[in-house]
């Protein structure tokens, strides 16, 4: 299938504006019964962007995303795609929209290639003597090729995920919203996924992916934004949150107890461990930090300045979670 972004094939989405951002929100919450499931989430996905959505179980991800694709009506608030109010604005939107979100609706007894035929029927913006073609393509481009003819009910998890994945990709898409695509794939599945999103970025498609898998959003994305109970607690691009924590000096040393006494006499704030510190350079550059280790007779192994991995700001944009779980 070709990746060309939509706007340069010249049909699909020529009735659309292309808006600076292709999804928002604004104060967007939703209340089911008793439970805040999403609060005043305002979310920006600027067009081109992967944006990883990223919290821990029950922070809000899928209801957000279910709210993007018009599939829930928020309580209160408002959501934008592509420019268009939605869910009011569903049938100019979703055309233009790929999404795999939990459950897809497969047939058991068709197979896979029967079970896509009939998605792509309902696409509106595929022709249908290009149906075949699309979905051939569709499945050679999610590794399902070789298996198309097998029932859907015979796919195995990972299998299941690649049909929804194929069935979000069957037209060019300007945006495609991806809820835990890695879910039950082994790890060549998970790098084919990062293959195909890696295609779409490049094709200039905005894509937004749910993960509770730091590394992978860390990996994949461009943009982050981190929801903790229902609230979005950072947004950014991936690069600026991660200079925006505080970087820290890692130092191998077996002079532990040594550098630990030099570093509290300083008052410069480190962690200990069995085989160094790790030293936060909030006050202190790490020229100083290791010339007074040195000075005070501590035999640096090696040191080795680090930017504060997603894993990290994670834990403490969640830290309630941490001290709870602790
Ligand atoms: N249909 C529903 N009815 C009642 N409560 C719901 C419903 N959908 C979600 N919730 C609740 O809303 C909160 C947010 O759930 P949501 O599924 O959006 O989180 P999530 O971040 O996607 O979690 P996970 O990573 O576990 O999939 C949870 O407390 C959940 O139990």
């Amino acid at each position: 299938m070709s990746t060309e972004p939509l706007a340069a094939t010249g049909v699909v989405g020529a009735e659309l504006s292309a808006p600076a951002l292709a999804a928002r929100t604004s104060g967007l919450r939703k209340v089911y019964g008793r439970t805040v499931a999403v609060d005043s989430v305002d979310l920006e996905v600027p067009q081109g962007a992967v944006l990883g959505l990223l919290g821990p179980n029950g922070s809000g991800k899928t209801t957000t995303i279910r709210m993007l694709l018009g599939l829930t009506r928020p309580t209160t608030g408002s959501v934008e795609l592509l420019g268009v109010p939605m869910p009011d604005g569903a049938d100019r939107a979703l055309p233009h929209v790929g999404a795999l979100v939990e459950g897809p609706g497969f047939h058991p007894f068709l197979s896979g290639r029967e079970n896509l035929r009939r998605c792509a029927a309902a696409e509106p913006l595929l022709p249908t003597g290009g149906i075949s073609k699309a979905v051939d393509d569709a499945l050679e481009r999610v590794g399902l090729a070789h298996a198309a003819t097998r029932r859907f009910k015979a796919y195995s998890l990972g299998m299941k995920q690649r049909l929804g994945l194929a069935a979000a990709l069957l037209v060019p898409r300007r945006l495609v919203v991806l809820d835990e695509p890695t879910n039950g794939l082994d790890p060549s599945g998970t790098r084919e996924i990062r293959g195909v999103m890696a295609d779409l970025h490049a094709a200039g498609t905005t894509v937004v992916v749910s993960s509770h898998l730091l590394a992978e959003v860390e990996a994949t994305c461009t943009h982050v934004a981190v929801l903790h109970q229902g609230t979005a607690v950072a947004q950014g691009e991936l690069s600026e949150l991660l200079e925006a924590g505080t970087p820290t000096l890692t130092v191998s040393t077996e002079d532990v107890q040594l550098a630990v006494d030099t570093l509290r006499e300083n008052r410069i704030p480190f962690r200990s461990a069995v085989d160094g510190v790790r030293v936060e350079l909030t006050g202190a550059s790490p020229q100083q930090v290791v010339e007074k280790l040195v000075l005070a007779g501590v035999g640096v192994r090696e040191a080795r300045r680090e930017r504060t991995g997603l894993e990290e700001l994670f834990a403490r944009l969640t830290e309630a979670d941490v001290r709870e779980g602790s």
